[in-house]
């Protein structure tokens, strides 16, 4: 499907810079429009992908290009008063052209924790495409003022957009290696994910004569209802011959060079769907209870089979309880692997979020402490003992 792609903040320039890089290395032909706002003129002229034209600086004449030094308070209202700024950019873009947005920002920070949720509540009252969040959680080793700033951002972000799809950080931190040393790594797994899941919405029927194409309508249907999701992955390399499974051996029957065992195919599938919901997803969760799914199996068309579809999916109905789980296959010749990407919407046994609100809490309370013990110790220092001197007015 084809995605109006806004990045707030640091964070979340970087991953649309990346999902621009991404689209036009893979032509997967997602990104119709990609904008970069920012209160940091420098973290903007970092970009490499996204046009000039379309980097929005907000917020100079309060921080003068230097962002809001994770005060997302600061950073909602900057975003509130130059929201004609961005808007400015949006113009540019053809919506009608559009099937929704993508609002993207790491939640920990100031500019892109603050500035998300008021774009959304923006887009969403102006336009009736669907307005998507995709919010980056911080790792636990982050500090206690960027977990408190996901908590309050993640409250409100849900509350403004379609749905809010979560990647969670510290779940992919490295042992031993501090989440920053591998935002490269983590935001191309990042791309990678989304990149197949809004990519198969973008294929055409009857392009690779594909049995059950996955349609953006059922990526919407899936996301529609609101509330928090998370995407699954698993892959595994595959021998394409060349020239096999295209259009002329479907259409016969013939199966040419690629005798591939129905069998084999359909146990893979079936092994990648149980490994993506089973593995590491973008937000860990208890796949139970997950309101809506969908499976997309992208990979060469002679390895994909409606029969191994139909079971992985079956198998998702098992697992999540959920009677709405669509399931399709998103043909690509030449890949050279088959993934399973799944999505789990309206996913609400997520323990990570809990103990985030609770770490946030906590955070709130030693601030507040710290506040007052800083303002009483400031009060003891610049009084006398027995307030016997004067100020000056
Ligand atoms: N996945 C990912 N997360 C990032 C990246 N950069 C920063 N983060 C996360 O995003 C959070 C917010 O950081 P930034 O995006 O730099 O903050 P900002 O929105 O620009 O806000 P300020 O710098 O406070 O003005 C951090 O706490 C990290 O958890 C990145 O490249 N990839």
């Amino acid at each position: 499907m084809k995605l109006a792609l806004i990045g707030f903040g640091q964070a979340g320039g970087k991953i649309v810079d990346k999902f621009v890089e991404y689209d036009r290395r893979t032509g997967s032909d997602i990104v119709r429009a990609a904008v970069a706002v920012n209160t940091a003129k420098a973290d903007l002229m970092g970009l490499d992908n996204i046009p000039n034209d379309q980097r929005v600086l907000i917020g100079q004449s309060r921080v003068k290009g230097h962002g809001v030094g994770a005060d997302n308070e600061l950073g909602a209202e900057v975003a509130e008063e130059d929201i004609d700024e961005v808007q400015g950019a949006i113009d540019s873009i053809p919506v009608h052209e559009v099937d929704a947005f993508l609002v993207i920002a790491g939640l920990g920070g100031g500019t892109g924790s603050g500035g998300a949720p008021v774009l959304a509540k923006h887009l969403k009252r102006i336009y009736t495409e669907p307005v998507y969040g995709l919010g980056v959680l911080p790792g636990s080793d982050e500090g206690g003022i960027y977990t408190l700033n996901a908590a309050r951002s993640f409250q409100t972000f849900v509350r403004e957009v379609d749905n809010l799809m979560v990647f969670d950080n510290d779940a992919w931190r490295k042992t031993g290696e501090s989440v920053s040393g591998g935002y490269d790594e983590i935001n191309e797994e990042i791309v990678k994910r989304f990149g197949i899941l809004f990519g198969a919405g973008e294929i055409d029927q009857g392009q690779e004569v594909a049995e059950s194409v996955v349609d953006s309508s059922e990526i919407i249907n899936t996301l529609a209802g609101g509330g928090v999701s998370t995407v699954g992955y698993a892959s595994e390399e595959v021998e394409e011959a060349a020239g096999g499974g295209g259009l002329l051996s479907r259409l016969t029957g013939d199966k040419g060079d690629d005798d591939l065992d129905t069998a084999h195919t359909t146990n893979r599938i079936t092994s990648l769907v149980r490994k993506a919901a089973l593995g590491r997803l973008t937000l860990p969760c208890e796949i139970e209870g997950s309101e809506r799914a969908l499976l997309v199996m992208a990979g060469p068309p002679q390895h994909l089979n409606r029969k191994g579809i139909e079971r992985g999916r079956k198998w998702l109905e098992e697992q999540t309880g959920s009677m709405e789980v669509r399931g399709g296959d998103y043909p690509v010749t030449g890949s050279g692997f088959v993934a399973s990407v799944i999505l789990l919407s309206g996913v609400t046994n997520v323990p990570r979020i809990k103990e985030l609100q609770q770490v946030a809490i906590e955070a709130q309370e030693n601030i507040d402490d710290i506040r007052q013990e800083s303002q009483d110790n400031l009060d003891s220092l610049i009084s006398d003992d027995e307030d016997e001197l004067e100020s000056l007015f």
